[in-house]
């Protein structure tokens, strides 16, 4: 690849309806092969690859249940393991180097080119021709630093490239794009750039819902014990979703009540549009408010009560609420919520397994399930501060005691 193709970001115009085509190629492609029923088990064995290492890192950071701890930094490079041997059929926690400095990529992304400043929306809304002569010195530091992602992504491709060749089976989501790409459907940017987004979407998300739900278990004991209990009389099998219905019922339960993920990424209006009477220009951003709905009574009933059994019909099983939109909605939703939701499961049924969750006395998280009581669960810290582009709990460590010791 020559250094001239190499950025953050291919340059899309919607006067360049040959990007916008390959975009949504690659979004199909994506979300094609994770909805792969048959590969289900595989995606699920790559969770349960990560459990035994994960289970004794948080045993041994968490002083076996004693120290109250923040799980985000270790489910974040167990998330990005699975998520890169989806795309890549490379088992990352064999080449910890690369694991390791991805998540420091993907982290410092999420504090850059993820969040919104001025410097950068002035960048953004320059015409390349006319950023192209910005001597790089004037440039965010972040944009040299991220490209050393690149370089990262290219190894694995070379690795990737060791084991598979045009004309062989395409099983992982690289194989797919190179097809692709070599049918002239795509060029190498756009295969790259694929994966690059993998890695700064695909797992911050994750590891920090995963978090999010160990937490909100710790504040919620009830809930732990009854999905324990159920889980435990099916000798913690449940294979697929239909399995379990109560734990799926539980995640999308803190989808709903703890919206780490609270907003969708602002979009541009393509034409004068009305939605509930108000009226967007073309042009405008627009972003959509996942919490905003999450909280309506008109959509959840008593929304301040922590309830998942709110997610199942009559007869007990899993019923997703047309209001719910934890991946937003529409053709820019999440890609990855199918992969995001089977990780959620496996990785959740392993953790309930190996720990219960508990609060700690110096590191309170309130529980009273009122709007006040829901409000002080959050930080009110400005968009800038660490890890803001995320709603962020004031509190973040909880103790997670190993339950076979
Ligand atoms: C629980 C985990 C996850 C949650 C809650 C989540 C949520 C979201 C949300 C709200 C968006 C913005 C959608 C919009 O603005 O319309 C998004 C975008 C995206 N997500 Fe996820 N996501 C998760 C996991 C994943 C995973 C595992 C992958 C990859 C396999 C992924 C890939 C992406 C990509 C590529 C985008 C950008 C899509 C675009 O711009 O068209 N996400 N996600």
């Amino acid at each position: 690849m020559s250094n001239e193709t190499i950025g953050l970001m291919r340059d899309h115009k919607r006067s360049d309806p040959k990007g916008t085509k390959i975009s949504k190629l690659c979004r199909r492609r994506l979300m094609e092969l994770a909805s792969r029923k048959q590969y289900e088990p595989k995606w699920v064995a790559k969770v349960d690859a990560q459990i035994p290492w994960v289970v004794e890192t948080l045993k041994r950071v968490g002083e076996n249940g004693t120290k109250p701890i923040d799980t985000f930094s270790y489910t974040m490079p167990a998330a990005l393991t699975v998520v890169l041997d989806f795309a890549l059929d490379i088992d990352l926690s064999k080449h910890t180097d690369y694991r390791d400095r991805i998540c420091l990529y993907a982290n410092n992304a999420l504090e850059s080119v993820v969040k919104l400043d001025k410097y950068k929306l002035f960048f953004i809304h320059l015409p390349s021709w006319l950023r192209a002569w910005i001597p790089l010195r004037f440039w965010p530091d972040w944009v040299a630093y991220q490209q050393g992602l690149y370089d990262d992504i290219l190894d694995l491709q070379e690795m990737h490239n060791k084991n598979w060749s045009l004309g062989d089976e395409t099983e992982s989501l690289l194989a797919i794009l190179q097809t692709d790409q070599a049918q002239g459907k795509m060029e190498e940017w756009d295969v790259i750039n694929l994966i690059q987004q993998l890695c700064m979407t695909g797992a911050d998300t994750t590891a920090s819902v995963t978090s999010g739900i160990m937490m909100n278990l710790a504040r919620f004991p009830a809930v732990q014990e009854k999905l324990y209990k159920i889980l435990e009389s099916q000798n913690f099998r449940a294979d697929e979703f239909k399995e379990c219905p109560y734990l799926l019922a539980t995640i999308y339960e803190i989808y709903r009540y703890c919206p780490m993920i609270y907003r969708s990424l602002l979009h541009s209006i393509t034409e004068k549009t009305e939605i509930l009477g108000e009226t967007f220009e073309k042009d405008e951003f627009i972003c959509f408010s996942i919490t905003g709905a999450n909280m309506n009574e008109k959509y959840f009933k008593d929304p301040w009560k922590f309830n998942p059994d709110r997610h199942l019909n009559e007869d007990g099983e899993f019923q997703k609420s047309p209001y719910q939109h934890p991946f937003n909605t529409g053709k820019r939703s999440c890609p990855g919520q199918i992969l995001a939701d089977i990780e959620l499961f496996h990785f959740m049924k392993h953790f309930i397994k190996h720990f219960e969750f508990k609060l700690h006395p110096d590191h309170p998280m309130p529980v009273v399930e009122s709007e006040e009581g829901w409000n002080s669960f959050w930080t009110r810290q400005p968009h800038h501060a660490p890890m803001h582009h995320f709603l962020q709990p004031k509190e973040r460590k909880f103790l997670l005691v190993p339950r076979d010791n």
